[in-house]
């Protein structure tokens, strides 16, 4: 069993369609980290077939999430084979639930990350950027009823996960409609570039970059 060496883990949130596979590539080509995605993780498990995969597109076709120990299993086996050449991890679309969070049921060779990148995007945003998206990506859960469950999980079990790192003074915010990378911490509990996800229209910025 070969330990993960130590280095910064970065866990990357946000909505379905935040952004947040976008904003790793430009943090990647930037900063030289490695990025793995559950998503994509299980999404290989499903393209070699095995039994395992044909009950994981079931429950990604409904948009509810796997079991923590299938996505641990992928999760811990990408790390190790990365480990020796990887600066740092992005692991993007991790955790997904707030008990999951601290380090005991991350198991030993996931611990606390370094940050918490949240994307941040409007719903109305995300939707759109999916079905738009699902016309090309082949992606069984760009349609209108997966992404609306997907936003409702998203909404219940995984947003409470930023709450949890920014009592921990972790969590650094990105705006999932800026053009490029931009990071900064968000200092007070609304600032002027925050806006609520229900009923709020997108800001200019975000129009005009969608
Ligand atoms: N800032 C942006 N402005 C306009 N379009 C964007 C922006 N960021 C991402 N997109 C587009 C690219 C994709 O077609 C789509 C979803 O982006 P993506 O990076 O795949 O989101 P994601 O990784 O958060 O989604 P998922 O959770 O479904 O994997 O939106
Ligand atoms: N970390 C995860 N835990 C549980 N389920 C997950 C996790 N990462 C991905 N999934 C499942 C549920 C999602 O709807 C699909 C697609 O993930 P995405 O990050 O949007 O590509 O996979
Ligand atoms: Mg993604």
């Amino acid at each position: 069993n070969k330990p993960i060496r130590l280095c910064n883990y970065f866990f990357v949130t946000g909505g379905p369609g935040s952004g947040k596979g976008t904003q790793c590539e430009k943090i990647v080509a930037k900063y030289g980290y490695t990025h793995l995605s559950t998503g994509d993780l299980l999404r290989a498990e499903v393209t070699a077939g095995s039994e395992r995969g044909k009950k994981l597109t079931a429950i990604m076709e409904r948009g509810e999430l796997v079991p923590l120990e299938t996505v641990l299993d992928m999760l811990k086996d990408a790390m190790i084979a990365q480990s020796d050449k990887a600066k740092g991890f992005l692991i993007d679309g991790y955790p997904r639930e707030v008990q999951y969070c601290n380090k005991s049921s991350c198991g030993p060779q996931i611990g606390p990350p370094t940050l918490l990148l949240y994307i941040d995007a409007a719903a109305e945003t995300m939707v759109k950027r999916l079905l738009k998206r699902g016309q090309t990506s082949g992606r069984a859960d760009d349609n209108e009823e997966t992404i609306r469950n997907r936003l409702s999980t998203y909404y219940s079990a995984t947003e409470p996960v930023i709450g949890f790192y920014e009592k921990r003074g972790i969590v650094r915010k990105v705006m999932g409609f800026a053009k490029g990378v931009s990071i900064y911490q968000e200092k007070k509990a609304q600032s002027p570039h925050t806006f609520h996800l229900s009923g709020d229209s997108p800001t200019r910025a975000e129009s005009s970059s969608d």
